[in-house]
């Protein structure tokens, strides 16, 4: 049979089984993709013999959860409960696995980079801090027919992150006189790899603070420790090795998909990892990711699902072990939301900690997670796995209704609607009930126990006859989640335990390489539970699933030297095959590297953050281009206004005032639309920031450097266009200093407007530009000379800009001994140009000194809208 391609709605959860405990010959390989939205793709790529095994595996596999539900409905209700929960997690934990690419397809899509060339790079040419993953030749079996295929072989190698937290209490200051208030009221708990982790809690209980504090945001106001690996946390070090997805998840809005994924790989993979290189682990995590066919959508222009897949994408460059996801379900549809959490159970899957807030999941949402954490009151109500949450509950007399959705009923005790149950479950919690309802392999005897039954016929007698296949299938699964509860179960002890343990996975032969593509969306090696549940999805022939697994664990343990900044090493090839996701690498979760800095230099940081706002600069044509128009628009109706005023004697007040009215235009058309820069992007630079893609520094250059042209070409548009057509004196020396002058106050009004926008929010920042603009048009000489100003008042116009502005415009215009002006009128009393100077108390005006004013202004007020920025940032933390 020719290659087969099965698509199926990612909704559908039975058909999901389906496909996932699918049976195939040795030669076949099922794998299970998310590569479009909503589509899960089972490729069944070699010809099989066991369609009718797999059909009946197929027929069967819904028979599960019939049979499962009507054997769990004949036990005691509390019983029926843990059940009901068991095997739909079980169920839904083999839905999902680790998305898994063409590999082929998007080595032809890259063109340059063939397989050699891959494996070249993967074997560890490529040097430095990034080496990518080894990439396993997945693509054809030994007959040469095309195999399943991995996914995101090519990210950097990461280690695999437990956080431990102890009594975490923070507070915040309310004002003098009410003094603190306690948001978190020391809380502790655990998050491991390999796991999804679901923080929840009413509204105000603390989530969003906890999982700011568990990210390195919040540093200031908190006690209590917080753990990585058991060793206390190197904050700058765990800041590297996660990132925190924000609910509002705001992007570039000019940047394709591709574009901001480049962006994204330029500085994170650093320069160590070339071009081609960069573009393979993109279309990786697009094709994993599923926006591959949007990869040239504007990201303005995506779907909210999409969005947050990119905001997930866009992280996933540089393979962070540990993801915060604060609310990534708000505001998506329930379909969407499924394939969200599905995507984050696959991440979580490859080894990572996956960590969310969420408010009020659906009771399918629900049961995707692995682990809950229940916060109410800023205390910790509730800690351990989800399927045990209800015996927990029960445990101490809150028993959840039947047909009621676990997570709303906890939710409902947790806001007290059962009464004052808070205080009785933290208690509970705090006498270290919940440690039962942690363990991994809390519940799953009895799940076993079911599956037996039904294994043995006890379903009704219309599924004995189909539910073996399936009944074998699931049975090998528990078995194989049985056998990994022994391994070693945090990266800590991994790490202590042996260091051959943190090695790549060997496959030493093709056959297992094959048996490793069974297996190869389990990466993880250490959260023996969760590995164990989603194992089964793999397995290509279900009772031989566990061996397989086996073997990739033991190839764990053997180690095939990974070394160093090596990487995948001598064996990296084969090794690949476990590779979805996170590898094991050398990289230490605790101590600082050599380099403390960014992943690329500042310099770097500096260019593609110049390149990328100068793109979205260009590509705002609204913004752009309007004030390209309104320069030429206004300029043409000043000059109508002023028409060949420059000139003229009689009219050297209206000439005064044109060239007044110029510098304001040019000063206001720089300063309003820059208040905006820093409000509009600061939650794009928050986020990029803190999550280690670079420096302040260098968004802050970039970013006053990146406007910087147009407004000059803008501003010079404008007055060369007025210049013109008032008949200003045609020397081009005159020409360029007023050009100049005009075009050096707008910059300093450009600063102004930058430094308003770091200290300010929008509302407050239009307000107060240009109020603090009125007094330096007051104080500029146009409409009180500088005489009339009274004496303790004159240093003011030393600080006004538009003074330096204006007087080095009329300066331009009429110093520098220009000749008498012409008068057509009967009587000019200011023929000499001199003379109105003098009027104008600009006699002794020196344009040199106003030009140096103008720019030391403008260093100063850019060199303050630095520090208030960072200032800012600081009080974020
Ligand atoms: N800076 C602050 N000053 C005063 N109170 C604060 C501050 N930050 C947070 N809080 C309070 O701390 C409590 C917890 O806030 P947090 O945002 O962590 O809640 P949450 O559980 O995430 O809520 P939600 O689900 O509504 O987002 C809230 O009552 C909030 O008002």
């Amino acid at each position: 049979m020719d290659d087969s391609t099965i698509s199926m709605p990612l909704v559908a959860k039975e058909d999901c089984m389906k496909a996932l405990i699918k049976p195939t010959n040795d030669n076949s390989t099922s794998v299970v993709s998310f590569q479009k939205n909503p589509i899960i793709t089972t490729t069944n790529s070699t010809p099989t013999n066991v369609n009718s095994n797999a059909n009946i595996a197929n027929a069967t596999a819904a028979t599960v959860a019939t049979n499962a539900a009507n054997t769990a409905a004949n036990v005691q209700q509390h019983l029926h409960q843990q059940q009901q929960h068991l095997l739909l997690s079980s169920q839904h934990n083999n839905q999902l696995p680790l998305q898994p690419t063409n590999f082929v397809g998007n080595n032809l899509k890259n063109g340059s980079l063939s397989y050699g060339s891959q494996n070249n790079l993967c074997n560890g040419v490529i040097s430095g801090n990034h080496i990518l993953a080894p990439k396993i030749q997945n693509s054809c079996s030994p007959n040469g027919q095309k195999k399943g295929t991995v996914s995101l072989t090519h990210l950097p190698q990461r280690p695999p992150v437990d956080i431990e937290f102890t009594e975490i209490s923070y507070s915040v200051s309310e004002g003098r006189r009410r003094g603190f208030k306690t948001i978190l009221k020391g809380v502790s708990g655990k998050f491991r790899n390999g796991e999804l982790t679901a923080i929840m809690g009413p509204s105000g209980a603390g989530k969003s603070t906890l999982m700011n504090i568990l990210a390195g945001y919040k540093t200031s106001q908190l006690s209590g420790s917080v753990l990585i690996n058991g060793k206390e946390r190197n904050l700058r070090r765990f800041r590297k090795l996660s990132c925190y997805i924000m609910q509002d998840d705001v992007l570039i809005a000019n940047l394709s998909v591709r574009e901001a994924m480049m962006v994204s790989a330029n500085l994170k993979l650093g320069k160590n990892m070339n071009l081609a290189a960069k573009k393979v682990v993109v279309d990786e995590i697009l094709e994993t990711i599923g926006l591959i066919e949007s990869s040239n959508t504007k990201t303005c222009n995506l779907s909210g699902g999409q969005r947050k897949r990119l905001s997930i994408a866009l992280e996933l460059v540089n393979n962070p072990p540990v993801m915060f996801f604060d609310e990534p379900t708000s505001g998506l549809d329930s379909s969407t939301c499924f394939q969200l959490i599905s995507l984050l159970k696959s991440l979580a899957r490859g080894g990572r900690t996956i960590v969310c807030t969420i408010h009020q999941p659906s009771a399918r949402l629900f049961e995707k997670f692995d682990h809950l954490y229940m916060l109410a009151e800023g205390q910790c109500m509730y800690e351990g796995r989800v399927r045990a949450l209800v015996p927990f509950l029960s445990s101490l007399g809150y028993d959840c209704p039947s047909y009621h959705n676990p997570a709303d009923y906890v939710l409902e005790v947790a806001s007290g609607e059962y009464g004052e149950c808070v205080p009785k479950l933290v208690a509970a919690v705090k006498s270290g009930v919940c440690k039962k309802y942690s363990q991994k392999n809390y519940g799953l005897d009895i799940s076993k126990d079911i599956t037996n039954d039904i294994a043995k016929g006890n379903g009704s007698a219309a599924n004995v006859g189909n539910s073996g296949v399936v009944a074998n299938t699931t049975t090998v699964v528990l078995a194989d989640e049985k056998s990994k509860l022994d391994e070693p179960s945090s990266a800590a002890e991994l790490e202590l335990n042996s260091s051959s343990i943190l090695k790549p996975p060997k496959l030493e032969t093709q056959e297992s390489q094959q048996s490793d593509c069974s297996v190869n969306n389990m990466p993880t090696r250490n959260s023996g539970d969760h590995t164990g549940e989603d194992s089964c999805s793999y397995s290509s022939k279900g009772g031989q699933s566990t061996n397989a697994t086996t073997n990739v664990t033991g190839s764990n343990g053997n180690g095939a030297g990974g070394g160093g900044s090596g990487g995948g090493g001598g064996n990296g090839n084969s090794g690949a095959g476990c590779t979805t996701s996170l590898l094991d690498s050398h990289e230490s979760v605790i101590a600082m590297p050599n380099k403390s800095g960014f992943p690329t230099s500042g310099w770097a940081q500096f260019w593609i953050l110049l390149k990328r706002s100068f793109v979205t600069i260009m590509r705002d044509r609204m913004l752009t281009h309007m004030r390209l128009a309104s320069h030429i628009i206004v300029g043409a109706i000043i000059g109508m206004i002023y028409y060949d005023v420059g000139n003229e004697a009689s009219k050297v007040m209206s000439n005064a005032g044109c060239i007044f009215f110029t510098t304001l235009f040019t000063m206001f058309t720089a300063m309003m639309p820059t208040i905006l820069t820093f409000p509009t992007e600061m939650s794009v630079f928050v986020r990029e920031h803190l999550n280690y893609w670079y420096s302040l520094k260098a968004f802050y250059f970039a970013k006053t450097m990146a406007d910087l042209p147009f407004q000059i070409i803008f501003s010079s548009v404008y007055v060369i266009v007025v210049y013109y057509l008032t008949s200003q004196p045609m020397e081009p020396q005159r020409v360029t200093m007023f050009v100049v002058i005009c075009v050096l106050t707008s910059l300093v009004a450009q600063s102004l407007g930058l430094l308003i926008g770091a200290g300010m929010n929008i509302e407050a920042g239009v307000f107060l530009g240009p109020v603090t603009t009125i007094p330096t048009i007051l104080f500029s000489g146009f409409f009180v000379n500088f005489d009339t100003i009274p004496g303790y008042l004159q240093w003011v116009t030393y600080v006004s800009y538009v003074r330096y502005g204006f007087e080095g415009a009329m300066v331009s215009i009429y110093g520098m001994d220009r000749a008498k002006l012409q008068c057509d009128a009967m009587y000019c009393h200011f023929r000499s140009p001199k003379k109105f100077l003098e009027e104008m108390s600009m006699d002794k005006a020196e344009y040199w000194i106003d030009a140096v004013a103008l720019i030391g202004i403008f260093i100063a007020l850019r060199i303050i809208a630095y520090f208030v920025l960072r200032w800012k940032l600081h009080m974020i933390r």
